[in-house]
């Protein structure tokens, strides 16, 4: 782990940055759900859907939903018939998705408290790891992946959503406007909190071209690596199995 880490366009230690993030979410937990939808125009909910559906959760299974944050993928793998554990390292973002749940009646997710870096979790307890927009803010994203690994039954799975980088011509670009320019504005407007909202573009501007983050899967012992690339790789999904 280098001496200092990116926390959006910041270089600070690894300490600093794992708090900030921390800062960032308990801040937007309350706000979280309508901004999603605000900042992707409701297409969170397709790329998520399209996410899931790669997953084929199954009733037999076991899952871990890593940064579950306020549960959006839990609650869709649980409809399904899995049992879910939802992890989080902010407390904050839990108890929202914890409220949601009992809101729409969904039952039997465990939540947990856990940094995606060192989970508690025994060897080979899970059939799936998600992970979904969670894994850039993570701070030794390498040790996360091998923690996953870890966890995973032989033959399990993991599966990973995030934004990255378009290949569409002039779109990237045209994102990019949207992302510098009106994010953080919303950010302000809907939840008082501008920073917050610029760090979440600059940590996606700042994350690996989709091939280069499937490299760093099979780096961590993932075989079988998939990217599925949505929007010209905008956001992407990628897959590996534990052999
Ligand atoms: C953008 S939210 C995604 C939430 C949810 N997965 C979704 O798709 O709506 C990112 C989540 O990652 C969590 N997170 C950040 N660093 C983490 C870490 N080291 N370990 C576990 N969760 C982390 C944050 O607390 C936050 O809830």
């Amino acid at each position: 782990m280098p001496d200092t880490v990116n926390f959006g366009d910041q270089l600070v230690s690894p300490e600093e940055k794992t708090r900030k993030v921390g800062e960032v979410f308990s801040s937007v937990a309350r706000r979280y759900d309508v901004m999603n939808d605000l900042m992707s125009g409701g297409m969170h909910r397709l790329w998520k859907d399209r996410f899931v559906s790669r997953v084929k959760p199954q009733p037999h299974e076991h899952i871990l939903d890593m940064a579950g944050g306020t549960g959006d993928i839990a609650f869709r793998m649980a409809r399904r018939g899995a049992a879910v554990t939802v992890s989080d390292i902010n407390a904050d973002m839990l108890g929202v998705g914890e409220e949601r749940a009992a809101k729409k009646g969904i039952e039997g997710l465990n939540w947990s408290v856990q940094n995606a870096e060192e989970l508690s979790f025994a060897d080979r307890s899970f059939d799936a790891y998600t992970i979904a927009f969670g894994i850039r803010n993570v701070t030794d994203i390498p040790k996360a992946l091998r923690d996953a690994h870890r966890v995973l039954k032989f033959g399990g799975r993991l599966f990973v959503l995030e934004f990255s980088t378009s290949d569409w011509p002039g779109f990237g670009e045209l994102y990019e406007q949207w992302a510098d320019k009106a994010i953080p504005r919303i950010g302000k407007a809907v939840a008082s909190d501008e920073a917050s909202y610029r760090y979440l573009v600059e940590s996606i501007r700042r994350f690996p071209k989709p091939y280069d983050f499937e490299r760093m899967i099979g780096e961590a012992g993932f075989t079988r690596t998939r990217t599925e690339t949505l929007m010209g790789g905008l956001v992407c999904i990628w897959s590996g199995w534990k052999a």
